[in-house]
Order: structure tokens, then C-alpha cells, then sequence
């Protein structure tokens, strides 16, 4: 994985689609050209069994088509079953190390933190990025920590230069050049293009912003 390959990372679950079908919606937002894709089927009204096996297939299959990375959120073994280009997970899954170990080399591996110390671990791990955050508020994860500004983005970018950064957590198109210019190496986001009512649209003008902000070097 390269860092670019961060820019605009979507996240979506047929959770957060309200009324669309959540397959057009991605299929508008790889049209619209995001760089990574996570399957993220998480909460109480989540796919589950074949349903949602067949749900991440053909989720899949769409990134195929659009040549963009297919990421699974805490499900190693369904990522290893569907030979999904790389798993996410978080400091309540199980231990990152072992999870390098399950997965081999060559799949991405992507940890949540939100400290110093959950990046260094992460690092140990063979994280190939983090995601920091939640930098702003969002009503996408019920559990999720109070919002932490870019405060870790920029102290992580600073002590760890070489380690690819995605900030995430109420990401929109007025705020992602700051997630930008702190530091991070893209954005990651459900709401600003899962519930937009045209995804394409939405996922051509937050490219656009982040087309104007390089990440301070
Ligand atoms: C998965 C996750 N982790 C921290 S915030 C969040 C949800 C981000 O959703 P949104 O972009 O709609 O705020
Ligand atoms: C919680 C998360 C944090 N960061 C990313 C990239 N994905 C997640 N699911
Ligand atoms: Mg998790």
C-alpha cells in the first residue's frame, strides 16, 4: 500500500445508507474515484451469516472492477475467506501482532488509535497506516470516543514521519483540508458520501478539496 492510496478512503455498511441500495451507492462512489473501500457491516441492524457474506462479495467484486482496494473491518476471517486485500481493526480486536501473523505480508493492515503509545504499538504490529480519530464529532459510531481534534494527527505525523496516517470521524468537504494539513495522509469517512443523495457528486467535490491541500511535507 502506498500513502496515496489513503486520499479519500470510504467506509460503508448497508447500515449507513438509510433508504439507497448500498451497492449503488458504492458503485457511485468508485465512479466517483476513491482511492481505498472498507466493508464496515457493523450494529445492531448489520448483515450477518451468508447474508452478509454475500453482501462483502459483492462489494468485492465492485472494487475489482474500479481497481480500488477492498478492506474488511474486524473480520479476519472473512477477510482471509474472500482474500479481501487487507483488514482494519481496532484496539478492542484482537492483538494487531497476531493478526499480521494471520494475514501474511502482503495484505494491509490498518489500526485504530487514538494515543502515542496505541501508534507505537501499532507500528510494532507491522500496521501498514493508522486511523486516527475521531477527529470531529460523528453519528456513525455509537461507541465512539469524544471527537480529539487533530491534536494526535499532527503529534503523530511529527514523530512518526514515515507512517502513513488516515484521519476519520465527522469528515466532511468544509473540514478535510485541516484533517490534510495536520498531517494526515488522507481522509476516511461514511456519512459525507453514504447518505449524500448523489455519492458521485459528493465523492468528485471532496476529491477535488483534497486535490487543492498536499500534505505539508
Ligand atoms: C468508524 C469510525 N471510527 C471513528 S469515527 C467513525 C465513523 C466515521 O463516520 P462519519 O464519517 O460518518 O463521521
Ligand atoms: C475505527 C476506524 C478508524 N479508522 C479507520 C480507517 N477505520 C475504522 N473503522
Ligand atoms: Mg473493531
Amino acid at each position: 500500500m502506498n500513502r496515496e492510496q489513503l486520499q479519500l478512503y470510504f467506509i460503508m455498511g448497508s447500515q449507513n445508507v438509510e433508504e439507497h441500495d448500498p451497492i449503488v451507492v458504492l458503485e457511485e462512489a468508485l465512479r466517483g474515484g476513491i482511492t481505498l473501500f472498507q466493508f464496515r457491516e457493523k450494529g445492531e441492524n448489520a448483515l450477518t451469516g451468508e447474508d452478509k457474506i454475500n453482501f462483502a462479495k459483492a462489494c468485492k467484486a465492485l472494487c475489482k472492477k474500479y481497481n480500488v482496494p477492498f478492506i474488511i473491518n474486524d473480520d479476519v476471517n472473512l477477510a482471509i475467506a474472500l482474500d479481501a486485500d487487507g483488514v482494519h481493526v481496532g484496539q478492542d480486536d484482537a492483538n494487531a501482532i497476531a493478526i499480521r501473523e494471520k494475514i501474511g505480508l502482503d495484505k494491509i493492515l490498518g489500526v485504530s488509535t487514538h494515543s502515542l503509545t496505541e501508534v507505537t504499538a501499532a507500528i510494532n504490529a507491522g500496521a501498514d497506516y493508522v486511523g486516527i480519530g475521531p477527529v470531529y464529532a460523528t453519528t456513525s459510531k455509537s461507541d465512539a470516543n469524544s471527537p480529539a481534534g487533530t491534536i494526535l494527527i499532527e503529534q503523530t505525523a511529527a514523530t512518526y514521519p514515515s507512517l502513513p496516517i488516515v484521519g476519520i470521524g465527522g469528515i466532511t468537504i468544509d473540514n478535510c483540508q485541516t484533517v490534510i494539513r495536520a498531517g494526515a495522509d488522507g481522509v476516511s469517512l461514511i456519512s459525507a458520501i453514504a447518505t449524500h443523495e448523489e455519492p458521485f457528486v459528493a465523492t468528485r467535490q471532496l476529491l477535488h478539496v483534497l486535490q487543492q491541500v498536499a500534505k505539508i511535507s
